[in-house]
């Protein structure tokens, strides 16, 4: 579990995290969402002790990184994913680090296996592709079975393959109880990943929700009609909390009332429906919304 209560950090004039609190549960996966500059990589280095709080706290497992007296075994972490002795092997690498946590050497050879490193662990991280560093930086934060794990981006730069991999590692952890919690740009991909988000605009909280009430709030259902007469259904189902938005002649799209009760009505009037599909936004759509006011740089309309 990763609590954070009132944190806030400012550098100088700058505030990159502006009091936020949020209790992540175990066995679910929170995507950490917020455009350029938001406060995610600083509320993630602030949860690993790497940085101190200006304000409030942030904990793990009910206490500050810095308290636990074993923390790999705590929590496990990806947040930069170039920070290796290029000189050693991903093997060397990971059996110092297990050295000087008492974790035993057996482990290293399971988490190689687990990251699919095996046919280069005994080769030089300088040798490495960005693809093999991140997995290398998924078996470091592996290394003590922690039971949360922090993950900063942890796809950028990988290929398709890569990518799957990391959305099925990470489901996988949640299924098994832990507590994962992971930043990414790329909304497609969260949107096969988590189960719930958080979502930073400037230093705030703007969205901490499931990831379906996020993407279709309630109340907000749409649905893609077409008809013989859309005309006449539309007067039919005319009324309070009901948009329709005409197409053409025959398609309409209907808001504040679900596909079940269009269908009935159309029936009671027999007028003759093609299609009824309820629509949902994806969570690019939901995002961009939400955040639109939060964004540093907005895009000109030139490349
Ligand atoms: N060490 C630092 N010194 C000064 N300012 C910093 C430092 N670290 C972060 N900041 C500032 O704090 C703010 C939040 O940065 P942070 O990296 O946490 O955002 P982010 O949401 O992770 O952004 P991105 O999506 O671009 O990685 C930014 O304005 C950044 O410039």
């Amino acid at each position: 579990m990763i609590t954070a209560s009132g944190l806030r950090k400012t550098y100088g004039e700058r505030t990159a995290v502006d009091g936020i609190s949020f209790a992540l549960e175990p066995g679910r996966v929170t995507g950490f969402l917020g455009p350029n500059g938001a406060g995610k990589s600083t509320t993630m280095r602030l949860a690993m002790g790497l940085d101190r709080p200006s304000a409030g706290q942030i904990t793990i497992n009910g206490r500050p990184y810095a308290e636990h007296r074993a923390p790999l075994r705590e929590v496990g972490a990806v947040l930069d994913a170039g920070a290796w002795h290029p000189g050693w092997t991903g093997e060397q690498q990971l059996r110092i680090l297990a050295a000087t946590h008492a974790i035993p050497k057996a482990r290293v050879q399971e988490v190689i296996e687990m990251t699919g490193l095996s046919s280069v662990a005994t080769r030089r991280i300088k040798s490495y592709s960005l693809g093999m560093t991140q997995r290398l930086g998924i078996a470091a934060a592996m290394l003590g079975d922690p039971g949360v794990l922090i993950f900063d981006e942890p796809i950028n730069g990988l290929d398709p393959e890569g990518v799957r991999w990391v959305r099925q590692l990470v489901r996988r952890l949640a299924a098994q109880g832990r507590t994962v919690f992971i930043s990414s740009h790329l909304m497609s991909e969260m949107a096969q990943t988590a189960d719930h988000l958080i979502v930073l605009g400037q230093g705030r909280i703007i969205a901490d929700q499931p990831l379906g009430d996020f993407i279709d709030p309630a109340g907000e259902t749409r649905v893609l009609v077409r008809t013989e007469d859309a005309q006449a259904l539309m007067t039919a189902l005319a009324g309070a909390q009901i948009t329709l938005v005409c197409q053409d002649a025959e398609t309409f799209e209907a808001r504040g009332i679900d596909a079940r009760s269009i269908g009935r009505r159309a029936l009671e009037i027999g007028v003759v429906i093609h299609e009824l599909t309820p629509l949902h936004s994806s969570l690019e759509e939901s995002y961009l919304r939400l955040t639109g006011n939060y964004v540093e740089h907005r895009s000109g309309g030139l490349l």
